[in-house]
């Protein structure tokens, strides 16, 4: 039995469990409030916590595998294997300060309060650049500490920058990006490496599939170099016979989503003709 460690809510829950879904791990047996699910298949069970939790309750053994965010691995400090990034819940963890403040850079900081949910990246951050500072662990709504004498900058994470703004922060500094990933104990991992695997390349052959479609067109035989040229497939277009009364073959290729409005027009333009577009659900290579 294989125990995946989930989040139980948040922004990353939603396509998480899009993720499983399309991979054919569909969840039975869960209701709202329900820490617990089962799926189709019953070596794998599902349990919900919170996206912080979830590197200890793996390193300690409560789950064989977990998905959480890069930020709440490194500040557990905790010794597990990363297996997949999963594409999604992409931020930035920075040092910001008041839009009025005197401090520039992150040297000004020496002697003053940081506030943070991540006191332990906090720590080690100015420690590694030889600032002392102090270090204030709140537990959300961080922005809010500078203007109420908490913190004189803060370290928080950042997506479209829209909190820093209406709050009148701004980024000094980087400290690191974030992505949820794909995580399993080592102990786990020797012990069902196998069924991590498969559980590994189900979910990620749905996040391959991510941003592509299925490019299918009929060529003239004359203009296939050119088609050919203008096609990024994953290993070479496909190009089989068609029976026709001129010479025609048919074309097919993988190809990234956010080409294929400029690619049309170009293979229209080099001879392609019927041309189709199909979305793909996975990838296995
Ligand atoms: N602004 C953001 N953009 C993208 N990912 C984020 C952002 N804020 C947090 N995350 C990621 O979401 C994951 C869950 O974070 P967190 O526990 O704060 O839950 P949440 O989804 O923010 O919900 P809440 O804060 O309401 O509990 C973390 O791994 C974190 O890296
Ligand atoms: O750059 P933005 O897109 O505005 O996102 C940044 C915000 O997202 C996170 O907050 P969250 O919504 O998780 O609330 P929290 O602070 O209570 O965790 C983070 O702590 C920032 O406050
Ligand atoms: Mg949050």
């Amino acid at each position: 039995m294989v125990r995946i460690a989930l989040p139980n809510k948040g922004r990353v829950y939603e396509p998480i469990m899009n993720i499983f879904e399309q991979a054919g791990l569909h969840i039975i047996d869960h209701s709202d409030r329900s820490l617990f699910a089962k799926t189709v298949d019953d070596e794998i069970t599902l349990l919900f916590a919170r996206s912080r939790d979830i590197p200890e309750y793996v390193e300690y053994g409560a789950a064989d595998m977990g998905i959480t965010g890069v930020d709440f691995i490194h500040e557990s400090g905790c010794d597990i294997e990363v297996l997949l990034d999963m594409g999604m819940g992409r931020a930035d963890l920075v040092v910001a300060v008041p839009d009025d403040s005197d401090i520039e850079k992150i040297e000004d900081l020496e002697g003053k309060k940081i506030a943070t949910e991540f006191p332990e990246i906090t720590k080690k951050f100015f420690s590694s650049k030889g600032i002392n500072v102090h270090v204030v662990e709140v537990s959300g709504a961080t922005e809010i500490t500078p203007h109420i004498g908490v913190a004189d900058a803060i370290v928080d994470l950042t997506s479209s920058g829209t909190t820093l703004s209406i709050n009148h922060l701004k980024i000094i500094a980087h400290v690191l990006r974030t992505t949820q990933k794909l995580i399993a104990s080592k102990e786990s991992m020797a012990k069902d490496g196998r069924k991590i695997s498969e559980i590994t390349r189900a979910l990620e052959s749905v996040i391959e599939a991510k941003g592509k479609r299925y490019l299918m067109m009929n060529v003239p035989v004359s203009s296939l170099d050119m088609v050919k040229k203008k096609i990024p497939g994953m290993s070479g277009p496909t190009v089989m016979k068609v029976e026709s009364t001129s010479p025609m073959c048919a074309v097919h290729a993988v190809v990234p989503e956010k080409e294929i409005y400029k690619l049309i027009n170009e293979l229209k333009d080099v001879g392609a003709r019927d041309i189709l577009i199909v979305p793909i659900e996975r990838i296995m290579r």
